[in-house]
């Protein structure tokens, strides 16, 4: 299968007391190519633990996640690296991703010259293009990213994933915290770029109106556990 399947994974941290606390149990699911999936829990239930084990940042105590069918939990750095411009993520935090000394242009830039072909005039109008579709200010782009508010900061390593045009891109919260209008503009460029690129979606989200308007399967996470998993039916 060309995409994600999750089988049985589990995962357990340490406490400050060094006893183990399981965050998800027994999770299966699968992603596949151009589909968009949403996964929606209260705080605490494991979502962001689910899709730092989708890129590789963290892995499962037991059970598989393969990716075209290749376990991703065995890749080193260096074949990561190599994914990198088919699966891509954006978290709530994005300062981790960013670099604040750095122009964002430079941050965007650089992303854009290390995983993908373009040259140096297609990058500047890609750049251009999601600067507008985001409803971010062109005059922004000079600016080191330390100065950016939280939101722009966000919306900033939302549109430096998406320049890339990954096959798969998992999103955590991308929209919480933005007001209405920038929320609305990160979702409809998500939907446009879905429609154009084929870009396949998992989005981690506590808001279920959010889930619904861009995922056709919806996943709830439950303290560790999938509940329940709904399909929408209706026409958008
Ligand atoms: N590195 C870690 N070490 C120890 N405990 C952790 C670690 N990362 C997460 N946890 C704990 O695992 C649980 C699940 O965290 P996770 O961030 O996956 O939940 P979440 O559903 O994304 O929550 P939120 O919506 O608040 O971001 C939490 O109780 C959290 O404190």
């Amino acid at each position: 299968m060309e995409g994600f399947v999750v089988d049985q994974v589990s995962k357990t941290y340490m406490d400050e007391k060094q006893r183990p606390y399981q965050v998800l149990h027994d999770v299966s699911f699968s992603w596949s190519a151009g589909e968009n999936i949403a996964v929606l829990g209260e705080s605490g239930s494991g979502k962001s633990t689910l899709a730092r084990l989708l890129i590789g940042i963290e892995k499962p105590n037991s059970g598989t996640i393969t990716w075209n069918g290749e376990d991703i939990t065995r890749w080193k750095a260096s074949t990561w690296r190599e994914k990198r411009s088919h699966i891509q993520a954006v978290f709530q935090d994005a300062s981790g991703t960013l670099n604040p000394a750095r122009s964002v242009y430079h941050n965007v830039e650089e992303a854009l010259r290390n995983l993908t072909q373009l040259d140096k005039r297609q990058r500047r109008a890609r750049i251009d293009e999601l600067m507008e579709l985001t409803h971010m200010d062109s005059h922004l782009l000079q600016i080191p990213v330390r100065q950016l508010s939280g939101g722009e900061q966000r919306r900033l390593s939302l549109l430096r994933a998406l320049s890339i045009h990954p096959q798969f891109l998992v999103l955590d919260e991308v929209t919480s915290g933005l007001d209405l209008l920038s929320a609305d503009a990160v979702l409809q460029v998500l939907e446009r770029y879905h429609e154009e690129f084929g870009c396949a979606y998992l989005l981690i989200t506590h808001d279920r109106q959010t889930a619904y308007r861009i995922s056709s399967r919806i996943l709830e996470l439950n303290q560790g556990v999938f509940v329940r998993e709904a399909v929408r039916t209706e026409s958008k």
